[in-house]
């Protein structure tokens, strides 16, 4: 039987134990991702999308239950440990890279974390053509722009450029946690595209998290419709190329979940369309 790359095994995750304000965020999630596999998630607010995550990254741990990356127990692992295999995008394009340092500085620390090692101990100029061509394929012109400190950039040139430098770690693992949401619609869109190629080209097992649902069904080989800290459906790629968004509404409506609008009604959906 082959091994899994990212197991979670029964997990559960308390906030606040003990306390008036306590909250099961998740509950009996069991999810085995093979490697390779693109996985979108969407589920109504608070249904434990981010709380997933946090969880593979290390960034919180369970209160019950393992994680297993390449069928190594990381449970105990703190997110550091964990950054070579498991890299995570954040819907904060300000977070994920240093302002301060300039785009060259920032796309090598990407490369340092990486694990190809004829990258990491090249020499600068080889480094430095890798970079540019990253760029480049980005049609924004920051090639021409290494030297600028990264807090200079908008949002999207931003998030643009962490995809690229999570590209250059070559993780097990990625997690995008609704890294779109803070963009414009054409920049969503743009961002999008960038994040279909560079996932079909790292390879890496990879989970999406977003809250449209276009976007969910589009992209990506399985989709998991998460409510109440559980996985409430998981849908093969069959299934999901001849689903339309309001069968997605309709399994959470039918978990019981109270739907925004920003699920409801596409165009209050901040992430552009496809
Ligand atoms: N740090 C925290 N402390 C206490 N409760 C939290 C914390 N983070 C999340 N929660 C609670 O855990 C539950 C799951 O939250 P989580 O953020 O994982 O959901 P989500 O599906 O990502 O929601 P959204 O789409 O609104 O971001 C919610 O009830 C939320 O209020």
């Amino acid at each position: 039987m082959h091994e899994p790359m990212l197991a979670l095994e029964n997990i559960r995750l308390v906030y606040n134990r003990g306390r008036a304000d306590e909250v099961t965020a998740l509950d009996h999630l069991d999810l085995a991702l093979d490697p390779g596999e693109f996985v979108t998630v969407v589920g109504s607010n608070g249904a434990g999308k981010s709380s997933t995550v946090q969880i593979i990254s290390g960034a919180q741990r369970p209160t019950k239950g393992r994680v297993r990356v390449k069928g190594r127990d990381v449970t105990a692992w703190p997110d550091y440990r964990r950054a070579s295999m498991v890299a995570r995008v954040f819907d904060d394009p300000r977070v994920g890279s240093a302002p301060d340092l300039s785009i060259e500085d920032n796309l090598a620390l990407a490369m340092s974390r990486g694990r190809r090692r004829t990258l990491r101990f090249s020499t600068n100029a080889t480094r430095r053509n890798r970079m540019r061509d990253e760029l480049s394929r980005l049609g924004l012109g920051l090639e021409d722009r290494l030297h600028d400190p990264m807090g200079l950039l908008s949002a999207g040139q931003r998030q643009s450029i962490t995809m690229i430098m999570a590209g250059l770690a070559t993780p097990d693992v990625l997690l995008l946690d609704e890294h779109l949401a803070a963009l414009d619609p054409a920049t969503a869109a743009r961002v999008l595209e960038l994040t279909a190629d560079l996932v079909a080209e790292m390879g890496c097992t990879t989970l999406m998290i977003t809250h449209n649902m276009e976007h969910a069904l589009r992209l990506g080989s399985r989709m998991l419709v998460m409510s109440r800290g559980r996985v409430i459906a998981d849908v093969p790629q069959a299934r999901k190329q001849h689903m339309e968004a309001a069968h997605v509404v309709d399994l959470m409506v039918g978990a019981g979940d109270e739907l925004t609008d920003r699920i409801l009604i596409p165009e209050l959906q901040t992430e552009g369309a496809m």
